[in-house]
């Protein structure tokens, strides 16, 4: 069986974070195991509280994992805090994690800060140089690098200036581009664009945290990084087209199996 471990955040309403991960995860056919940071009292319009879990049970838990169990790949999601991105990057690290895909969360759809001003720089310090796919949105991109990312050229120059903060491969996401979704895939030497016509819904809650998951269970089912990225591309895209009207605001993609296999994103086989 292969297995993905989601390191991340609770979402209650269960369409982003922790609850995306594993949805997802079970659709593609790995197992999935959880490692909690913070807990959010979140629902399709917002973020109401968050509570971070203390360093020692974070650690605790991703100890308990790799102590005992072989994975596959491992996904990095909402960190909330400085001390808890430390902590993160020195477990994998002790634990000789592989196949790292960092999802550097910041900001939430409604507007609710995930990860403090002040802990972008360990991310880039500590999580960047042990990522092998760091998969930044453009908002995202733009905080790291420190300049406007809003067209394919600033993409790409986005892409090169993350890729020089040590991950092996850059996906910058282009769900928020005016126009078509239109992802640069960077490999440290040449760009290729996955790009799928953009689809009209609101329903959109948790896409970044799918899309960084379904990378993670491509590389755990030992994929090559670009291939796993592409079906990760298929499978998003079939999540949002088929996301669905759930609460009062945005809500959730779609993860039901037999749908990706009616739409060939899984094989019957996996
Ligand atoms: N309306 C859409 N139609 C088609 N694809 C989309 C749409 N919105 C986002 N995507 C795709 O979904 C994936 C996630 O991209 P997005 O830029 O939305 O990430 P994100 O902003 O990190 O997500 P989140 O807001 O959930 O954190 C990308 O592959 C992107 O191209
Ligand atoms: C716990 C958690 N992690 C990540 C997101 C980002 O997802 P989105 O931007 O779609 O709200 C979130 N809302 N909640």
């Amino acid at each position: 069986m292969k297995t993905a471990l989601t390191i991340a955040g609770s979402d209650s309403s269960g369409g982003a974070g922790i609850q995306a991960d594993l949805k997802t995860f079970s659709a593609l056919g790995v197992f999935g195991m959880s490692v909690i940071t913070a807990i959010t009292a979140q629902n399709t319009c917002g973020v109401t509280n968050i509570r971070e879990l203390d360093e020692e049970i974070i650690a605790d838990q991703i100890a308990a994992v790799y102590d005992d169990i072989p994975v596959g790949a491992v996904k990095v999601g909402m960190l909330s805090s400085a001390e808890i991105t430390r902590v993160v990057a020195g477990a994998l690290v002790k634990h000789g994690a592989a196949n790292v895909v960092v999802d550097p969360v910041m900001v939430a759809k409604s507007g609710s800060r995930l990860l403090k001003v002040e802990a972008v720089e360990a991310l880039i310090q500590f999580l960047f140089p042990i990522a092998d796919v760091v998969t930044p949105n453009l908002h995202e991109a733009a905080e790291i690098v420190g300049f406007p990312v809003g067209n394919r050229a600033s993409m790409e120059r986005a892409a090169i200036a993350i890729k020089a903060m040590g991950p092996k491969y850059v996906v910058v996401k282009g769900g928020h581009l005016p126009g078509a979704a239109c992802d640069l895939f960077y490999d440290g030497k040449e760009f290729a664009y996955l790009t799928n016509e953009r689809i009209e819904t609101k329903h959109t809650h948790g896409t970044g945290c799918t899309f960084s998951s379904a990378i993670a269970a491509g590389l755990a089912k030992r994929m090559p990084v670009f291939e796993a990225v592409a079906v990760a591309k298929r499978y998003i895209t079939v999540a949002i087209s088929h996301g669905f009207s759930l609460g009062k605001g945005v809500g959730p993609t779609h993860h039901f199996y037999e749908l990706y296999s009616q739409a060939g994103v899984v094989g019957d086989g996996e």
